[in-house]
């Protein structure tokens, strides 16, 4: 059977005119039924995970640009069109997400990734400054956030990537035999030691201790939820499966562990509070050279509790951790992965790197970075192909009209990034690795809402400047340092969309030790 002909088969494809009545009662077609619990989701019963992803992208590419499922009684209107992605997150309106992100609620709470509607508009204002706050919670939150992502702060976070990158780097060399393994697990252990320190400033050593408690709570409860992706089971039964307990246990220990950590990071600035405040000095205050993390960030925002409670704030934290680690590892393993296999494309961004480092192994300026242009398409054209979130979702709270169809409000909007990225219409011969794509010439007549690898709008991603730097610094170094070889080729590599977009058996390279110095 044919790939197309086991989509049709087992997806519900129930295109809808909208048009007759303004309502979707004309949606559902064909002979798949709609079942009252399930909606059409039963017909993904029994797809095996590794089939999952390129089973249901071949249906969503089928049924570009627009088509809809039934979850439950609920429609949900997958889109695959720039036209109807600006519709959606250009639309100060549209901001609720959808129900993909309910499971992770018990871990990140309503952080500016989870949370609605006014929270998120409070959370966003803090992070975000002088934008548009018209005294909601949802902008506070943002604006109060916004701040901790300035230039500034960023440049001060970039001896933590010159530093976790240079532990890795150590750890790297003893597997350059020319011997393949699978690198994403050393990846992983990079984002997080970096995200921890940038978001908490506390060192957590994961590539020096693999054991540590923190580290591998956050491996379980993001294997535990993504379980719960692939199989949902509803809350009643899961709490008292051995999973459940599991992760409820795991959820206390993390929670304990940033309780802890912002007890601790407020004590400090109580007693240092005055030179951290005025900004004035450049002192020393965590025992340390002063580099302020985001939590501080948020707990000078906060103001004793008084605009963001402590619970906030483990939220923020722990929002920061998933967010900030998972989406960066994935897209450094597909670059890594997509060089392994243009050794050509490899060479290009070598000497580029060597051009601007000269002797040195990694970067140490922002600036530095900002010269390697060449890099940067790369790292643009691998989010184009491997977005580390493919989907994401936002439930309506207006009826909006999408092409020749009214959508009602009720309905969740699925906005297939990866779907979107692979149109040929907007990217001819989609599937080849191009970085020149992405030079600037090249990029001036295609749609703004074309390439959203980091969302648009008011909820685009916070975190994306902190994510180039950082990639930019471990993939420089790593490709002054080695030859990288892949083993799989983009024709063959297999991929579930967990949490991430991720390739299923790992990223398994070969890594050769370049000649010059270092
Ligand atoms: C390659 C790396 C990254 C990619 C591809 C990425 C992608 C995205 C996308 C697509 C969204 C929108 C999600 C939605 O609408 O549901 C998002 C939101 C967000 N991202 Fe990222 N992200 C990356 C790195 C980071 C990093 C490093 C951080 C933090 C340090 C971060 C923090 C956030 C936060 C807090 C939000 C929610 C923003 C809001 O709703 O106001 N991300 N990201």
């Amino acid at each position: 059977m044919s790939l197309d002909t086991k989509v049709k088969s087992r997806i519900l494809i129930c295109l809808f005119d909208a048009t007759a009545d303004k309502t979707l009662k004309k949606a559902t077609t064909g002979t798949d039924i709609r079942l009252p619990i399930v909606g059409t989701k039963y017909k993904l019963f029994g797809i095996k995970r590794e089939d999952f992803f390129s089973v249901a992208i071949q249906y969503v590419l089928d049924n570009a640009p627009i088509f809809c499922t039934w979850h439950g009684s609920t429609p949900e209107i997958g889109i695959v069109k720039p036209e109807y992605f600006e519709i959606v997150t250009n639309n100060a309106v549209h901001i609720k997400k959808g129900r993909l992100y309910k499971l992770l609620l018990p871990w990140l709470g309503e952080g500016l990734l989870t949370s609605t509607g006014n929270k998120w508009h409070l959370h966003r204002r803090l992070i975000t400054p002088a934008i548009f706050c018209i005294g909601n919670k949802w902008h506070l939150h943002r604006r109060l956030i916004t701040p901790a992502f300035h230039f500034k702060i960023l440049e001060s976070f970039m001896d933590v990537f010159v530093e976790k990158t240079q532990t890795l780097l150590t750890g790297l060399d003893g597997m350059s035999t020319g011997e393949p393994f699978n690198i994403y697990p050393y990846i992983t252990e990079c984002a997080l030691d970096v995200i921890c320190e940038t978001a908490m400033g506390v060192p957590i050593n994961a590539m020096k201790n693999k054991e540590n408690p923190y580290v591998k709570s956050v491996y379980i409860i993001s294997e535990l939820i993504l379980g719960r992706f692939i199989k949902p089971i509803p809350e009643f039964i899961y709490k008292h499966t051995s999973q459940g307990r599991l992760f409820q246990r795991t959820l206390e220990s993390l929670h304990q562990f940033s309780d802890k950590v912002i007890a601790e990071r407020k004590e400090a600035l109580r007693k240092s509070c005055k030179c951290v405040l005025e900004r004035k000095s450049e002192d020393d205050i965590f025992g340390r050279k002063k580099r302020l993390s985001f939590l501080d960030m948020l707990l000078e925002a906060s103001e004793d509790g008084k605009i963001i409670s402590d619970r906030e704030l483990r939220e923020e934290v722990n929002t920061f951790m998933f967010a900030g680690h998972d989406t960066t590892t994935a897209n450094i393993c597909w670059n890594l992965f997509l060089l392994g296999n243009y050794p050509e494309i490899q060479e290009l961004v070598f000497e580029e790197v060597h051009s601007i480092l000269n002797d040195k192994l990694t970067p140490t300026s922002i600036s530095e970075l900002s010269e390697m242009k060449y890099l940067e398409c790369v790292i643009k054209e691998t989010l184009r192909l491997y977005p580390s979130m493919p989907v994401i979702m936002r439930q309506l709270e207006q009826e909006i009209t999408l092409g020749e169809y009214k959508i009602p409000a009720t309905a969740n909007i699925t906005l297939h990034i990866y779907a979107l990225h692979r149109s040929p219409e907007i990217y001819p011969n989609p599937n080849k690795f191009d970085p020149e794509r992405f030079f600037p010439e090249n990029t001036q007549n295609r749609h703004p809402y074309a390439y959203v690898p980091f969302s648009a709008g008011a909820r685009n991603c916070i975190g994306q400047k902190f994510a180039l730097y950082e990639e930019k610094t471990i993939l420089s170094s790593l490709i002054n340092r080695y030859k990288i070889v892949a083993i799989e080729t983009p024709e063959k590599i297999r991929m579930a969309a967990d949490l991430v977009l991720r390739p299923i058996n790992g990223t398994v390279l070969k890594l050769e030790r370049r000649v010059f110095g270092n």
